[in-house]
C-alpha cells in the first residue's frame, strides 16, 4: 500500500479530513452471515477545502454514498480501487463542490459474508447449541471490512448504533446499551474512539452483575462460573484509577467469547471481550481483566496513532497491569510477572520472529507489513521493560507514577507517537533530573533489535524457585528427581507456568522421556484431568512435542480446544518443526480451519508453511 500519510496501513488521509461521529443502522442477518445498513458519517474538513474523501474498505459492497444538504440525501459518485491482499481498498468519494468546514455523508452498504473481522457460529458451535452467535475483532486493521471508514486510530470518534436483530438473541457493542425492543437495541459511545475499538456481538447471552459498574456477559452455561472467576473486577478497577486516575468508560462490563476467540482479551470499550481460556477455576489466570482495564487508560485514552507504535498501547499496558499486580499481591508478583513475560519474548525472538528480526524493534516499520503479521509479544514485553528501565533511572514509582498520571491526562482523547510521548518526558523531567534524562540511549532502545538494552533489577525470590524446578528436571535423570525433595515444594499455577516456560527454553534436556514427562505431570498435577488451566496445559503440550512423544491425541485435542493464537500458533509451529508431526498438523490444520477466525487461520496456515 502507497504510505499518503502517518498511518501506512490506512488510505485516508487524516490531515485533511477526520470523521468525529458516525451513527450506524445495523441489521444483523445470521442466515446470509452479513451485516447490512448505513453508516452516517460526519466529517470535519482540516484544510482549505477538499474535492474528495478517502476511506478504508475491504470486501463490502456499497449501494450508494449520499451528500447530506438540509435534510435531502444527494448521491454522490464512488470508485472502489488500489486493493492490497489482506489490508484492503480505497473507496474514493467525489465531492460535488470544492467543499470545507463539515460534512455529514450517509453510506448504505453490506458486508461480505466473509468480513474479516467478523466470526459467525452456527448454534452447533456454541455451548447452548440453540442459537447462532456472531462477534467482531477490528484491531488492527478489520473495522474496514464492517464499516467505510478512516481505519486508523490516529482518528477518533464517538457512536451512536442501532442494532437489528432476532428478539431471541442480546446485541453487544462497545458502548453504553441504551435499551432493547423487540430485537432493536441502543447503544451510545460518548468518548471518541478510533475505529479498531468498534465491537459488536449477537447471541444467547446473559448477564450477571459481579460490581458497581460490572457485568459479566456469557452464555447461560457458564455465567455463573465466570462471574465467580472474574469477581475481583472491582478491585481491579479500583486499583487501576488508584494509579491512573478516574475511569472515564461509565461501565465496565466483561463478554466471555466462544473458545475460538483469537485473543486473551479485547479492551473493547465499556465491554471487554475475554477468551474462556482464562476461566481457570482458581482466578490463576484472570490477569488478563487487569490489563484489559489497564487499557482504559493506555490504549483506549491515550491510543497509537499508527500500529507502529503499538507499544505505546501495549508497553504502557503491560507496566500498568504489573502495577496492579504488585499493589495487590506485592511487589515479588509484580517483578516476578515481569520475569515471566521476559521468558515469553525470549521465546517469541528464538521461534516466531527468528526470520523477521525487525520486527523485534520497539518501534517497527509497517510499510511493507501488515499489522497482524508484525504482532508479536515484543511491544507488550519490551514495551513494558522500558518503562520500568526509565521508571528505576528516574528514582522509582514516587517519581515516575505523577508523571504517568500526568502524561495520561495530557494525552486522553488523543492519538500519539513516540516522539510525542519522548518530548513530554523531556518537558516533565527536564529541570528534575536531566542528567537521567541524558543517560537514556533512546535510539538502541526503540530501534534495536532482540531483548531489551537493559534487564531491570528485578526481585527474583518467586522466579527464583521456578528456575530451581526447572534446572533439576533439566540437569537430573528420572530417578534421581523421584527422591530430590525440591520436587516435595509446592508451586502456585503461575510458578508452574515458568516452571515448564524455562524448561521448554532449555536447549538440552536430560532424559526426556514420557516416563519424566509423566512424573512432571503428576508432581505438579498439569494432566487435563486435574487442571483447567490453559496456560500450563498449552506449555505441557509444547514439552510433549519437545519430547517427540507422539501424543497426538491429546496434542491437538487441546489444540483443537480452543483457537486463541497464542496458544494455537506455538503448537503449530513446533510440530511443523517435526518430521512426525507435521503431516498430522496439517491435516488436523484442515479439518479445523473453518472453525477458526480468519486472523487465526492466516497465521497457522503461515506457520506451516502452506497456502492460506
Ligand atoms: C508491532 C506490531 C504492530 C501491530 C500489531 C497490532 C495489532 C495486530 C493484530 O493482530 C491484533 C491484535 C489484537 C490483540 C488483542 C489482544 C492482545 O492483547 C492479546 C495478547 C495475546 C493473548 O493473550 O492471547
Ligand atoms: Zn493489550
Amino acid at each position: 500500500m502507497p504510505r499518503l500519510g502517518t498511518d501506512p496501513s490506512s488510505y485516508s488521509q487524516p490531515d485533511l479530513v477526520k470523521i468525529k461521529h458516525i451513527d450506524l443502522d445495523w441489521t444483523v442477518d445470521f442466515s446470509q452471515k452479513i451485516i447490512s445498513g448505513s453508516a452516517q458519517i460526519q466529517f470535519i474538513i482540516l484544510t482549505k477545502f477538499i474535492e474528495e474523501i478517502l476511506l478504508d474498505v475491504s470486501d463490502i459492497t456499497i449501494d450508494s454514498v449520499n451528500v447530506l444538504n438540509e435534510g435531502c440525501e444527494i448521491p454522490l459518485k464512488f470508485d472502489i480501487s488500489g486493493l492490497v491482499p489482506d489490508i484492503g481498498s480505497k473507496l474514493t468519494i467525489t465531492l460535488p463542490t470544492k467543499t470545507d468546514g463539515k460534512l455529514t455523508l450517509k453510506i448504505y452498504y453490506k458486508t461480505s459474508s466473509s468480513a474479516s473481522a467478523l466470526q459467525w457460529l452456527t448454534p452447533e458451535q456454541t455451548l447452548g447449541k440453540k442459537h447462532p452467535f456472531m462477534f467482531s475483532q477490528c484491531q488492527a486493521i478489520h473495522a474496514r471490512s464492517i464499516l467505510p471508514c478512516q481505519d486508523s486510530p490516529s482518528v477518533k470518534f464517538t457512536y451512536n448504533a442501532t442494532l437489528r436483530h432476532s428478539p431471541e438473541l442480546t446485541g453487544l457493542m462497545s458502548a453504553i446499551r441504551q435499551g432493547s425492543e423487540n430485537g432493536v437495541t441502543k447503544y451510545v459511545q460518548k468518548v471518541p474512539i478510533p475505529s479498531y475499538l468498534l465491537a459488536i456481538a449477537v447471541g444467547d447471552l446473559y448477564s450477571k452483575k459481579i460490581g458497581p459498574r460490572s457485568h459479566v456477559w456469557a452464555e447461560k452455561d457458564i455465567v455463573d462460573e465466570a462471574a465467580e472467576e472474574y469477581s475481583d473486577t472491582e478491585k481491579f478497577l479500583k486499583t487501576a484509577e488508584d494509579i491512573c486516575g478516574p475511569y472515564l468508560w461509565q461501565q465496565y462490563d466483561l463478554l466471555v467469547m466462544p473458545p475460538s476467540f483469537p485473543f486473551g482479551g479485547m479492551e473493547n470499550p465499556s465491554l471487554t471481550f475475554i477468551t474462556p481460556t482464562t476461566i481457570a477455576g482458581d482466578k490463576s489466570l484472570v490477569d488478563v481483566v487487569a490489563h484489559e482495564i489497564s487499557h482504559s487508560w493506555t490504549g483506549n485514552l491515550v491510543t497509537n496513532a499508527n500500529f507502529e507504535h503499538f507499544w505505546l498501547n501495549e508497553g504502557f499496558t503491560v507496566f500498568v497491569e504489573q502495577k496492579i499486580i504488585g499493589r495487590l499481591r506485592g511487589d515479588e508478583y509484580r517483578d516476578f510477572h515481569a520475569l515471566h513475560g521476559l521468558s515469553d519474548l525470549k521465546d517469541t525472538i528464538k521461534n516466531q520472529l527468528k526470520n523477521e528480526p525487525e520486527l523485534t524493534k520497539l518501534v517497527v516499520d509497517l510499510s511493507n507489513v501488515g499489522p497482524d503479521d508484525a504482532f508479536s509479544s515484543v511491544p507488550y514485553m519490551k514495551g513494558s521493560t522500558f518503562l520500568r528501565y526509565l521508571e528505576d533511572l528516574f528514582g522509582g514509582p514516587g517519581i515516575f507514577e505523577p508523571f504517568l498520571r500526568s502524561y495520561l491526562d495530557q494525552f486522553k482523547y488523543q492519538s500519539i507517537l513516540t516522539k510525542d510521548f519522548k518530548k513530554y518526558l523531556y518537558d516533565y523531567f527536564k529541570d528534575k533530573i536531566p542528567e537521567k534524562l541524558e543517560q537514556v540511549d533512546w535510539d538502541k532502545w526503540l530501534y534495536s533489535e532482540g531483548m531489551p538494552l537493559v534487564i531491570p533489577n528485578y526481585d527474583t525470590k518467586v522466579y527464583d524457585t521456578c528456575k530451581k524446578h526447572a534446572d533439576l528436571w533439566a540437569s537430573q535423570p528420572t530417578s534421581a528427581i523421584k527422591t530430590s525433595s525440591i520436587i516435595k515444594e509446592k508451586l502456585t499455577s503461575i510458578q508452574k507456568i515458568e516452571l515448564l516456560s524455562e524448561l521448554l527454553d532449555k536447549p538440552e534436556i536430560v532424559d526426556l522421556t514420557a516416563e519424566k514427562v509423566d512424573l512432571l505431570t503428576e508432581t505438579y498435577e498439569m494432566s487435563r484431568n486435574v487442571t483447567k488451566n490453559s496456560e500450563i496445559r498449552f506449555r505441557l503440550m509444547r514439552l510433549v512435542i519437545k519430547a517427540r512423544l507422539e501424543r497426538f491425541d491429546e496434542i491437538f485435542e487441546f489444540a483443537n480446544s480452543n483457537f486463541r493464537m497464542k496458544f494455537v500458533r506455538p503448537i503449530y509451529r513446533d510440530l511443523a518443526g517435526w518430521d512426525v508431526g507435521k503431516p498430522l498438523a496439517i491435516e488436523n490444520f484442515k479439518k479445523v480451519r473453518d472453525e477458526m477466525m480468519k486472523v487465526c487461520a492466516y497465521a497457522v496456515a503461515k506457520d506451516l508453511g502452506i497456502e492460506n
